[in-house]
């Protein structure tokens, strides 16, 4: 929908900030921009709907060269969301949102529903509709600058380091509904960042620029984990790469043992025979939730205390959490394995360091044959 074909943008200073770029943006996902402070990230955002013009070259929108658009039929057929959500301060949210509606002639009435209804869409209290800006915390406000970027339905949307002023325990909420609005919508969205971090989580293509404007590598995420195209690249997505790329692999294919589980009720029988071949057992309640480690030997039937036992540290979800997650589970458990559980949070087996590791080394014999990784949540 968007190519960007050998575009240039000279400043009247002189100033390349974009050197002969080419990039196809895929439709209906997300790619990232990302690179050093400088290196031309938000010039080029702002040449797509032309708030800064190219110097050389065309960027054509559906093959049309956007040059021969109104401009302003352009923008608004791209929301726009900055850093800060540059709201109206002297508006109420509700007609924050309501702008662009507003500005295309809808009456005030469906403006504003279409407004409480993106409210929603972004994970915002209805309460919150008749307050101003600065009543509102910087993630609320971020999401407000989502909802009115959607509010008239445009087919793109461009975002300027959105979600870089907040925390991260805040900016993770964001970039998690980011993606479930995404899966919702299936908008075209062109994302700044200058965090590798967040371009991996968010970019179905990822494009690193290097100062001076130009193109290092433009790949999916996994691809750029793995085959990273030269030394600025690699250095760019920094020393911990290879646990990074454990994000794409699932722990579906691992070997699960559930022999050595053990409910807090068990018999003396069923200790003795969980525990024949291995240093340790997972003991769960009565409904199978993971309550701590013990060793065989510790454990006398009738007389379990949770709170003698070892604790199992977090869980990982078998087979939705990544390779990743269940190595983080075994590294910080204080026996070494790890314990995997279901979807409603009960022990569905657990798994050495050693046999993730197997796994991993698999994952990566598999991953160098075929690029075909996709993102696995955890
Ligand atoms: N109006 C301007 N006049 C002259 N030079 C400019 C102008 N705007 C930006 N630049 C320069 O162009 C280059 C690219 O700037 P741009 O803002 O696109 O980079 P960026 O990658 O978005 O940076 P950051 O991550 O710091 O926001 C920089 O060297 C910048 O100083």
């Amino acid at each position: 929908m968007i190519r960007i074909d050998s575009v240039t943008k000279r400043y009247p200073d002189g100033t390349v900030a974009v050197d002969r770029l080419s990039l196809e943006i895929p439709d209906r996902s997300i790619t990232v921009l990302v690179g050093p402070s400088g290196c031309g990230k938000t010039t080029t955002l702002r040449m797509i709907n032309r708030m800064i013009e190219p110097s050389e070259g065309t960027i054509l929108i559906d093959g049309v060269d956007s040059r021969q658009q109104p401009v302003n039929t352009l923008r608004r057929s791209m929301g726009y969301v900055i850093q800060n959500a540059g709201l109206f301060q002297h508006r109420t949210i509700v007609d924050n949102i309501a702008t662009v509606p507003r500005l295309l002639g809808w009456s005030k009435d469906k403006a504003r529903a279409r407004a409480r209804e993106l409210m929603e869409r972004v994970g915002l209290d209805a309460s919150l509709a008749r307050r101003y800006p600065y009543q509102l915390s910087g993630g609320q406000q971020q999401r407000v600058g989502v909802a009115r970027a959607l509010a008239a339905d445009p087919p793109v949307l461009l975002m300027d380091e959105p979600f870089s002023a907040v925390d991260p325990v805040v900016r993770k909420g964001l970039q998690d509904e980011l993606l479930r609005i995404q899966d919702e919508l299936g908008k075209t969205i062109v994302f700044v960042t200058h965090d590798i971090d967040e371009a991996v989580k968010l970019g179905t293509m990822v494009a690193v620029l290097r100062t001076g404007g130009r193109l290092a590598q433009f790949a999916p995420p996994a691809e750029l984990l793995s085959d990273p195209a030269d030394a600025f690249v690699e250095d760019f997505l920094g020393a911990d790469r290879g646990i990074r790329r454990l994000s794409f692999f699932s722990s579906a294919g691992l070997d699960l043992l559930t022999a050595p589980i053990v409910a807090i009720d068990a018999s003396a029988e069923q200790i003795a025979r969980a525990g024949t071949d291995v240093p340790y057992l997972l003991v769960t309640d009565v409904e199978g939730k993971p309550l701590g480690w013990s060793e065989p030997r510790d454990l006398t039937a009738g007389t379990i205390e949770p709170a003698e036992l070892l604790p199992c540290g977090r869980p990982f979800v078998a087979g939705r959490d990544s390779l990743r997650a269940a190595l983080d589970c075994a590294v910080l458990s204080p026996t070494g394995w790890a314990v995997a559980v279901d979807a409603e949070g009960r022990a569905a087996g657990v798994v050495s360091q050693q046999t993730i590791g197997e796994a991993i080394r698999g994952a990566h014999a598999e991953g160098s044959r075929s690029s075909e990784t996709t993102k696995v949540s955890g």
